[in-house]
């Protein structure tokens, strides 16, 4: 995409809107809010603290644009940011500024911030539109597409939220040249799961150079983001609210949730301290691993996702947290009904199913399967 076109995905829900992927994109933005927002006159950019020059770069393009006014909305960096005192505090900042319904929220960060940021435009005045401008590629690929927005609290991860759909997301695949390396690997977890969920050409892409994949500046990136963000756009039209699937099996939205049972636990028993998308990474080699033992998914297919996770950086173990501890947190995922603990799991490439109440036993071998390599310390092995 160096020198092409910018690539536009619509997410055709109720609401439609537009996810834009290419280069160079953010000086577009505040042309490209007049157009989708047209009675917007001022609009709270929201976004964490280290990335302060971007966001001053955005609001100085944003005010020479002779109708928009820009409140500035910092909040603190990462998933630690991602609760409802921060949100409170963005609320009484929109309220001191005296902010309406002709007004919007505009994110610049990553998923924490698109999440929280999300969060505050869905419940302030019952809703205000919001654009998101991701910067990772985590939230490219994944969290500011889909109208999933939410805080986390002590109860679980994103137990807390509203779905709440923007009126656009502009990926500028530039923004990602000052990215860590760890994040840009962490997103690298989402693109994956879209390859065994939805696409698996994106497998063959990584596969075939991880290190043009993992290029923030190359072709491979792109191509990946772009078909990343397809396979959302199309699970997220299908089936919004993740009211379920149809009768063909397939899961609808929750689909998207592979891996995340166990990886949202993990989060939580770490106090949100790890990556998401390392701890998504280690919670698809898990479902695979359980899927295999359940006699659903080919031994090969499971092995993949060791290998390809691997192939780009990922952790494919876990640091031997307690499994009871996880265990009682993955029976509150939203995914449950009732006692009953429900994991997405594929019978194949691209074929995701439920399996509900799994064995425990097949539960507990997996996770030790998915644990530190022998001779490291393992919980299972402990006298
Ligand atoms: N709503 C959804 O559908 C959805 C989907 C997937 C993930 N999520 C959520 O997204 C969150 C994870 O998002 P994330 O991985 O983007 O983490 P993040 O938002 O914490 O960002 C990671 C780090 O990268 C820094 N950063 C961001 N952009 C940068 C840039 N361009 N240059 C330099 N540094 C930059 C941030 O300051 C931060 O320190 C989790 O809370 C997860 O639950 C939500
Ligand atoms: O968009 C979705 O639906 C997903 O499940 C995408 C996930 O990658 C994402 O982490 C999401 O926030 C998890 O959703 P949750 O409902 O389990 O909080
Ligand atoms: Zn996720």
């Amino acid at each position: 995409m160096s020198g092409r076109a910018p690539e536009v995905v619509r997410v055709a829900t109720a609401a439609p809107y537009d996810v834009t992927v290419g280069r160079g994109l953010l000086a577009s933005v505040p042309d490209l809010l007049r157009r989708t927002l047209p009675g917007v006159r001022r609009v709270a950019l929201v976004h964490p603290e280290p990335l302060g020059a971007l966001a001053d770069d955005l609001a100085a393009r944003l005010g020479e644009h002779d109708a928009l006014t820009v409140l500035r909305l910092p909040v603190p960096d990462g998933e630690v940011a991602k609760t409802v005192t921060t949100a409170e505090r963005c609320w009484t900042a929109l309220g001191a500024a005296g902010f309406t319904r002709s007004d919007a929220v505009l994110t610049l960060g990553g998923g924490a911030t698109t999440d929280l940021g999300g969060f505050v435009a869905a419940a302030w005045l019952r809703g205000v539109p919001v654009v998101h401008v991701p910067t990772t590629l985590l939230a490219m690929v994944d969290a500011a597409v889909g109208g999933k927005t939410g805080v986390n609290s002590a109860a679980g991860k994103n137990l807390v939220g509203a779905f709440h759909e923007p009126a656009a997301v502009v990926c500028d695949l530039d923004l990602l040249a000052t990215l860590p390396r760890a994040e840009l690997v962490a997103g690298m977890a989402e693109v994956v799961k879209c390859g065994f969920v939805a696409d698996p050409a994106v497998l063959d892409l990584v596969e075939a150079d991880p290190g043009a994949a993992l290029d923030p500046a190359g072709d491979v990136l792109a191509e990946l983001v772009v078909r990343a963000v397809r396979v959302k756009a199309d699970v997220v039209a299908g089936d919004l609210r993740e009211r379920g699937g149809d009768a063909t099996g397939h899961p609808g939205r929750e689909a998207l949730n592979y891996g995340h049972t166990l990886a949202h636990a993990i989060e939580r028993a770490h106090d949100y301290g790890v990556r998401h998308g390392e701890a998504v990474a280690i919670g698809c080699v898990f479902v695979a691993d359980l899927a295999r033992r359940a006699g659903l998914l080919d031994a090969a297919v499971a092995e993949r996702h060791r290998t390809v996770l691997a192939a780009v950086g990922l952790p494919t173990t876990h640091d031997a947290t307690p499994f009871d501890e996880l265990l009682a947190t993955m029976r509150v995922d939203k995914k449950s009904r009732g006692a009953s603990l429900r994991l997405v799991v594929l019978h194949a490439l691209a074929d995701p199913r439920i399996l509900a109440d799994p064995d425990e036993g097949l539960l507990r071998a997996a996770y030790a399967a998915t644990g530190p390599a022998p001779g490291e310390p393992h919980e299972e092995e402990a006298p």
